[in-house]
């Protein structure tokens, strides 16, 4: 049984449809990036599996049943993107209040406040938190009850590097202890290593969907070599120059190559078997870079929203 199941729902607002076909699932204990543009449906996708909303065709399933059910509404932890709490409640009454809304245990309230760092401000009052603070106090109310589906939007928004960088753990120890996640973002670095798939929306449109491997592949994006200390870097520019590889010269003894997933390692062992480099760095084509792929492949979507 898949945690959610998205079949061919089409959703609209009045006459206007932002959802087309839209086909996605996710696995139990996966972790699922959902990116694209502002307007791009992600919102409006959560809140289908959240039951807030109804397809205007197709199916939403989660954990095996309807988004409304009472019993999949209890398994289910939600950080919305504009989390907002009662300023003169402490953190520990605020999350108290959460519990007791949502039927669950109270006894959590400390360890997850510990848990995202939140312990030393518990009885401190809302209004008092920093930004990030209130976003990681959000966080703490969507894991009442050790929800088995959390849906996260924009949960850095607000968050220091740091902060960010401990929200990714939670995320880690989370997966590990089974919860599936949908986490929307607009901040695509330092994400990537903590997702499985990654979802491309655009205009209400699917645009690929799969892990950072299998987008790579279908992108057929180039990866980056530079090597760097080369005593003839010239004749290696020339040499890839004339073989058709996109290169550029780093200052007077290094080399920059764009190449082909697929001619990587040759490149290698012609570097490293007939040039002695001082240093090869090797660069992946980055979620950001498949990002704008993508968003390219499905159109200036600026351009439509009036912003060139
Ligand atoms: N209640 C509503 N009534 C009418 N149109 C709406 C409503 N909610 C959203 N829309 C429209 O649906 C489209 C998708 O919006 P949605 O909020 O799902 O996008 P999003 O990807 O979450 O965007 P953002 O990244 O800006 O939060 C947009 O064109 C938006 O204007």
């Amino acid at each position: 049984m898949n945690a959610v199941d998205i079949r061919g729902v089409n959703q609209r607002y009045g006459s206007m449809t932002v959802l087309h076909e839209l086909e996605l699932r996710l696995g139990q204990g996966e972790v699922l990036g959902l990116f694209g543009h502002n307007g791009a449906g992600k919102t409006t996708s959560m809140k289908l599996i959240l039951g807030l909303l109804a397809p205007s065709e197709g199916e939403v399933w989660v954990l095996g049943r309807a988004p409304n059910d009472p019993d999949v509404r209890r398994q289910l932890g939600y950080l919305p993107e504009n989390v907002t709490f009662y300023p003169q409640l402490s953190g520990r009454e605020t999350l108290r209040h959460f519990a007791r809304l949502k039927g669950a245990s109270t006894k959590q309230v400390g360890e997850l406040l510990e848990q995202v760092g939140l312990a030393h401000a518990a009885d401190r009052r809302v209004k008092t938190y920093s930004k990030g603070m209130r976003q990681r106090l959000g966080l703490a109310q969507a894991l009442l009850g050790e929800p088995r589906l959390l849906l996260l939007d924009e949960p850095t928004v607000g968050l220091d590097p740091i902060a960010t960088q401990e929200l990714y753990l939670v995320i880690d120890r989370l997966r590990q202890r089974g919860a599936s996640i949908i986490l929307c973002s607009h901040v695509l670095p330092g994400v990537e290593a903590h997702i499985n798939r990654a979802a491309i929306l655009a205009r209400g449109r699917l645009q690929a969907v799969g892990s950072l491997a299998s987008l790579r592949r279908e992108a057929g994006l180039p990866a980056r070599i530079r090597a760097s200390g080369l005593q003839c870097s010239k004749l290696w520019l020339e040499r890839w120059r004339a073989a058709g590889y996109c290169v550029r010269a780093l200052g007077n003894t290094g080399v920059e190559v764009n190449v082909p997933d697929g001619l990587k390692l040759e490149l290698l062992r012609q570097l490293l078997g007939e040039a002695n480099p001082g240093d090869i760095e090797i660069q992946q084509p980055s979620l950001e870079d498949l990002y704008r792929f993508y968003m390219e492949r499905a159109g200036d979507v600026r351009a439509e929203e009036g912003r060139v």
